[in-house]
């Protein structure tokens, strides 16, 4: 079902400001830092909480508006939340019968429904065992069958994986990955996809769930657009850090070959432009920290790389296989374990990065950044 939801709510300081619209079996990540009402969201698309102004659709069929609030219980929506909160005095079985006798479901009709979702989710063997002696991961399971037994038309995912250990979170995304891409959905054996809402902080799990990404910021959306799109050309800081890319935001400066971002402190950084810019635009340049070298803090600069940036290390982090290295200037860069001993960087040696500009790629900010 399409969901369309615009929601305006004010808590004390934090104000709410979103408009989201997610296509029918389409899968939306909401992404930000804490606190910045992405959980809000959710508990009001749920009918948990009450906007102060909200028109909130599914399918056409109004949940929210002028003098309309469904209750949760009848929006058809179900929610999955980073803790199960399975019921403990039901078996895993009357845990997931529930949903369908909440929707008027005959005993047997219930039982029957639930063994078919607990099948669905690999947790068939489970269903005469009490909640309590299940792990996170089977736990977890065992509330997402019960979600989708209501045969909800909205799917609401807060952190689903968040609470897990990382022994039992993969089963659980793999469950939700093949779930979410198409399977028996309808309660009949079709292979219509549920449109859900993903809220995140792994930007793996958006890139390998949702087909689009919304960034939350102080209540409001600052980045949109397909999952990989927003991800691998970030306009602002955090979902840069998130998917693990430096930005350098200023404004644009017009050069002979490409263009060059002029930080606020007079910095120019040269870059390869996405799109046609004028002077003074609001942009961010945007790399790998793969595409840094680093020198020691008085080499010379041999080569042609356009940027160079003196600084000094703040912190060496493990990173996979390579070390990421953080410094003062903002901007990380990896290295292998050898090139970081042979070069003996701790937190406080001066280094100078440089970085070609045709590794850099300058974007416009966001709408948020050119406001005053
Ligand atoms: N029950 C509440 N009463 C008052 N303020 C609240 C309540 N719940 C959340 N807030 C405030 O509303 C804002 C948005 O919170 P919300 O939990 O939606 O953010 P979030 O993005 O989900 O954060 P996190 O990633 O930490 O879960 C924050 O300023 C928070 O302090």
């Amino acid at each position: 079902m399409t969901l369309h939801a615009e929601l305006t709510l004010r808590r004390k300081t934090f104000r709410l400001s979103v408009t989201l619209d997610v296509p029918d079996g389409g899968v939306l990540a909401v992404l930000g830092p804490n606190g910045s009402g992405k959980s809000t969201v959710l508990s009001c698309l749920a009918g948990l909480v009450r906007a102060e102004r909200a028109h909130v659709s599914l399918g056409g069929r109004v949940l929210d508006g002028v003098g309309v609030h469904v209750p949760p219980h009848a929006r058809r929506i179900g929610l999955l939340a980073q803790h199960p909160l399975l019921f403990p005095h039901l078996s895993v079985l009357d845990n997931v019968a529930f949903s369908p006798r909440c929707r008027g479901a005959s005993k047997t009709r219930a039982r029957t429904v639930a063994r078919r979702w607990l099948a669905e989710v690999g947790a068939e063997s489970l269903a005469d065992q009490a909640p309590t002696a299940l792990s996170g991961g089977q736990a977890q399971r065992v509330a997402l069958a019960r979600a989708l037994a209501g045969e909800p038309e909205l799917l609401l995912l807060d952190e689903p994986f968040a609470a897990l250990d990382v022994d039992a979170a993969p089963a659980v995304r793999g469950v939700l990955r093949r779930l979410l891409r198409g399977g028996p959905r309808d309660g009949h054996g079709g292979d219509r996809a549920i449109t859900t809402v993903l809220v995140t902080h792994d930007p793996l799990d958006a890139l390998t769930l949702a087909d689009h990404v919304v960034v939350l910021v102080d209540g409001r959306i600052v980045e949109h657009g397909p999952t990989r799109q927003v991800l691998t050309a970030p306009r602002t800081a955090f979902t840069a850090r998130l998917a693990g890319l430096n930005l350098v935001a200023g404004e644009a400066v017009r050069t002979g070959a490409g263009v060059a971002v002029r930080t606020p402190g007079g910095r120019l950084f040269h870059g390869m432009p996405a799109e046609g810019f004028v002077d003074g635009d609001a942009v961010v340049a945007v790399f790998a920290p793969e595409a840094v070298t680093v020198q020691p803090g008085d080499t010379r600069v041999v080569g042609s790389p356009r940027n160079v940036v003196d600084t000094v290390v703040t912190a060496v982090e493990p990173h996979g296989p390579v070390v990421r290295l953080r410094t003062g200037e903002g901007i990380s860069a990896d290295l292998t374990p050898a090139s970081v001993a042979d070069l003996a960087l701790d937190p406080g040696t001066p280094v100078r990065l440089a970085v070609k500009a045709a590794a850099v790629t300058v974007h416009p900010a966001p709408e948020s950044a050119r406001r005053p």
